[in-house]
């Protein structure tokens, strides 16, 4: 891995300089938007690291959980995978994405993989934890709470598995290597409720993707 060569930009809280790399990025398009930013890259990732990356999440995944559940267990049906940092598959995607937003490595939780069957969803969400949640101390006392949150499309489910931005009403539809990355928090670093995002269901074929989350302090 070529991780020593990257730019790195900090945990995304200071998120200018992250903003003005992302900005920089072939083929990168902001999504206008005052309440949110939001930025989208089609053609990220090629369909061969795709479906490597895919062949990974299926040699581990299992039921995925939620950190504060609600009582509603429809809530998030899809499977996860955590990948293995040592796979050199698993290190080029990291490497990528590094190199893609700047943001830093050591900030990172461990890419985890996501899998949805037909009917599978992860309801609207934000992806930083309520600091009035019942386990935010368990999730956030040694790195502190999410900043930026990556994503990447694997692959192009046959129908459904849009991801909604409802507070823009913005819908970003899944295309194989297509990377979103958004900052969870205003300019001025305070939790922004206008992240909040739905992970739609599929509704034919099988959807695969990956996410990368940021915290404040360095992970692990
Ligand atoms: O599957 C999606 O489109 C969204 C996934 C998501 O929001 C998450 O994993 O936090
Ligand atoms: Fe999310």
């Amino acid at each position: 891995m070529q991780l020593d060569n990257l730019r790195r930009l900090g945990s995304g809280l200071d998120a200018e300089p992250i903003v003005a790399h992302l900005a920089g990025q072939p083929g990168v398009q902001k999504v206008p938007s005052p309440k949110l930013t939001l930025f989208i890259r089609r053609g990220f990732l090629e369909p061969e690291l795709c479906a490597a990356v895919i062949g990974r999440i299926d040699a581990v995944r299992r039921p995925s959980t939620i950190a504060d559940p609600n009582g509603d267990a429809a809530y998030r049906t899809s499977e996860t995978g955590d990948l293995d940092a040592a796979d050199p598959v698993v290190a080029e995607l990291e490497w990528r994405i590094a190199a893609a937003t700047g943001l830093d490595p050591a900030y990172g939780e461990p890419i985890q993989g996501q899998r949805y069957a037909v009917g599978q969803e992860f309801k609207n969400h934000t992806d930083y934890f309520e600091p009035t949640g019942a386990d935010y101390d368990r999730y956030c006392s040694v790195a502190g709470n999410r900043t930026w949150t990556v994503m990447v499309y694997l692959n192009e489910p046959e129908a459904g598995g849009a991801t909604r931005f409802k507070a823009i009403e913005k819908t970003v539809q899944p295309e194989t290597g297509k990377l979103l990355a958004w900052n969870n928090r205003r300019p001025d670093g305070s939790l922004n409720p206008a992240t909040l995002h739905h992970g739609m269901k599929v509704r034919a074929g099988v959807k695969y993707i990956v996410t990368k989350w940021y915290r404040e302090r360095p992970w692990g």
